[in-house]
This record gives structure tokens, C-alpha cells and sequence, in this order.
């Protein structure tokens, strides 16, 4: 069997793309985490599959992620962006749209060359993040010590914990990323966010992301970031997310219901074949 990926990244995020619109099977978590390897595979943030949509469903794709440790992903902002700019470059269209676990996502061309997907509505119900019990998202009561002056915790289709800090250059990302990503708060983890914000339309933002550790970037996690400081008042409701790989742009119009609009690049790195022996070993281990 010849199972041919792409090489893409997200200002620093990065993925292989499997695409199994043939009909090829679905990765298992262990190919995944083989896949994942940066010294023995081909390395990646995230693996993102595309596969066939159901004719008359209004998406060009059907994508799905799975983290570099395997375990599965309901969304991915910086992947998205990815496979809408293989979808667009394929179909020479400008605008696509990607079935996703946290639904139905439209990605289009914006000017630069950059891609903004529209990230559907936060849930920002405590059941939707979700938090282990009752508690007030924004005031989530964490068992783990954290050097924060405000928390929230909310949903992109993906839990995420955004954590105010005064300066999120120091923030101790290797050993409180862990930490809180399995808070006992969150019975499915999170992604977990520190944010400093600079001014009204900035904000510095690092990330340690559930299943697959520090990132360069994380598109969810910068709509996180966004939505939680324009909930807080602290931004306005469009903000450059400035994360350790690139910005992103935030944009969170006021109409009721509206989705997170994020804006940034995508880009193409090569295109590769796994060889027989690699999967061979994967079936073996
Ligand atoms: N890098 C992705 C997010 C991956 C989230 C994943 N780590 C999870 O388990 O939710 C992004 O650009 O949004």
C-alpha cells in the first residue's frame, strides 16, 4: 500500500495532511503517534485527515485531526486554515468548506495571501468546555496553583484554559502546561493558554496544547485567547494574536451568535510517500 501525505504548517504549527478521499483507511492512534516521531517519522503538531463529504452537505471535505500522542481533536484552527488551502488550490475556488467535529467551517481567500476561517460561535457553557462540574467559566476553580489574574475556560469545539498573566514571556509553560491541561477540572483536558494583553488590539499569547505539548502556534487557542479578553472588555472585538510562530487576527463581530473569525497563513511544505518498511513497522510494533 502507498499512503502519500503533505508537509503543511500554520505559522509554526505543523501537520501531515493524509488524504483519504480514495477510500484509504483511517489512521490508528498508533500510526499517528509512529507518524508524530521528529526523529523516526515525519514529526507534526497535529495529523489532519480529509475525507469524502456526503454529496448535498454543503462541505468540500470531511477533516478530522488527531494529536501527535493520537488522542483526537474536535477542532484545529492552523490545521484548518491548511486544509482549506489545499482544498482552494485544488479546486482553484476562493472559498471552501470543511466538515468538522465542531461543524460545518467556511474558509476563505483574505488579501496577502492569508486564509480566515470562520471558527464557528465560542460555547462558553460549563458543560460545553467541558468542566468536570457546575463552576463559572470565567472564574473556573483550578486545583493546580497558577500565577494568573484572571482565568476562563470555554470551547472552540476544543477545551481550552486561558490563563491573564502579567507576562507571558515567564510563564511556565513546561511544567504548569501539563499540569493544567489534566486538571482535574477538565475530565476531557485542555489546551492551555497564557496571555498578556498588550493593548486594546494586541495580545501575546503561548501555548502548551493537550496531546502534542508547547506549539509555535494554535488557531483555537488564539480564538480562545481573543474571546475570552473581549468577554473581559480587556480588547476590541478584532485583535492580533501574537503566538511564539506568527500572528493570527481575531475578529469576533458582536451579532448574536456570530462565529470567531481567524485570519493568518497557511503554507506548503513537500510532499512525501511512506515507505512500506515504515508502515510495516508500525503493523508490527
Ligand atoms: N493546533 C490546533 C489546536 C489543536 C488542539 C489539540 N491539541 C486539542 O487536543 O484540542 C489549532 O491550531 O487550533
Amino acid at each position: 500500500m502507498r499512503v502519500a501525505f503533505r508537509k503543511m504548517h500554520g505559522i509554526g504549527n505543523d501537520f501531515v495532511v493524509l488524504d483519504l478521499r480514495d477510500g484509504a483507511p483511517a489512521p490508528t492512534p498508533a500510526l499517528a503517534r509512529a507518524l508524530a516521531d521528529r526523529h523516526r517519522g515525519v514529526g507534526f503538531d497535529q495529523l489532519v485527515t480529509l475525507s469524502p463529504a456526503e454529496a448535498g452537505s454543503g462541505a468540500d471535505a470531511v477533516v478530522g485531526f488527531l494529536n501527535a500522542d493520537g488522542s483526537p481533536s474536535g477542532a484545529c484552527g492552523n490545521g484548518a486554515r491548511c486544509a482549506a488551502l489545499l482544498l482552494m488550490e485544488e479546486s482553484g475556488r476562493d472559498s471552501v468548506a470543511l466538515r468538522t467535529e465542531a461543524g460545518l467551517l467556511t474558509a476563505r481567500r483574505a488579501s496577502d495571501g492569508l486564509i480566515t476561517v470562520d471558527m464557528g460561535p465560542p460555547r462558553l457553557g460549563w458543560r460545553e468546555v467541558p468542566l468536570a462540574f457546575e463552576a463559572d467559566v470565567d472564574a473556573p476553580p483550578l486545583s493546580t496553583p497558577h500565577p494568573a489574574t484572571a482565568v476562563s475556560a470555554l470551547s472552540m469545539g476544543n477545551p481550552h484554559c486561558v490563563l491573564f498573566v502579567a507576562d507571558a514571556e515567564a510563564a511556565p509553560l513546561e511544567t504548569l502546561g501539563p499540569a493544567l491541561e489534566r486538571d482535574r477540572l477538565f475530565p476531557e483536558r485542555a489546551n492551555v493558554e497564557f496571555a498578556q494583553v498588550i493593548d486594546r488590539g494586541a495580545v501575546r499569547a503561548r501555548v502548551w496544547e493537550r496531546g502534542a505539548g508547547v506549539t509555535l502556534a494554535c488557531g483555537s487557542g488564539a480564538c480562545a485567547v481573543g474571546v475570552a479578553a473581549m468577554r473581559r472588555g480587556l480588547v476590541d472585538r478584532r485583535v492580533a494574536v501574537r503566538l511564539d510562530g506568527g500572528t493570527l487576527t481575531i475578529e469576533w463581530p458582536e451579532t448574536p451568535g456570530a462565529g470567531v473569525l481567524m485570519t493568518g497563513p497557511a503554507a506548503t511544505v513537500f510532499d512525501g510517500e511512506l515507505s512500506a518498511g515504515f508502515l510495516a513497522g508500525v503493523e508490527a510494533a
